[in-house]
């Protein structure tokens, strides 16, 4: 079994929902993406996956979010836009255009800074 693993980004604005303290104003962060895919098997090139298209999927599932009031969007009007719901989110829609008898996405991590992440996987 190989792991891959492409890194990008969005920015966005959020405030947490159900949580007392100044989080729960409007405020924005940089969130640093990564994406962690299995494969069973290579192809002739001895590719898993191209990065190419972990990247270019994975930016154009980002490009909903980015530069977006995550509140306001459809996976996010009810469970609050924290880093571990960002990362779940992104777990199952991403799996919806990456996974098939070959890859599987493994693991998503969203970083918040450079200091705090949140990770899903199942
Ligand atoms: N488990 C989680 N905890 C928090 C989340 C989260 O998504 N998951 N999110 C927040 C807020 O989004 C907040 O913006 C982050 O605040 P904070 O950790 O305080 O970040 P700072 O960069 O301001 O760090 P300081 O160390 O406080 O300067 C909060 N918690
Ligand atoms: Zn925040």
């Amino acid at each position: 079994m190989y792991k891959l693993k492409v890194i990008t980004s969005f920015a966005a604005a959020h405030n947490l929902t159900h949580y007392q303290g100044e989080c729960e104003n409007l405020h924005g962060h940089n969130w640093r993406v990564e994406v962690t895919v299995s494969a069973k098997e290579l192809d002739k090139s001895g590719l898993g996956v191209d990065f190419k298209v972990l990247k270019s999927e994975t930016n154009l599932l980002l490009k909903t979010l980015d530069h977006k009031y995550l509140n306001e969007l459809k996976p996010f009007l009810e469970i609050s836009p924290s880093s571990e719901n960002i990362s779940r989110y992104l777990y199952y829609a991403l799996g919806e255009r990456l996974n098939n008898n070959n890859v599987k996405v493994e693991m998503i991590t969203v970083w918040e800074s450079d200091a705090a992440c949140a990770s899903y996987c199942e």
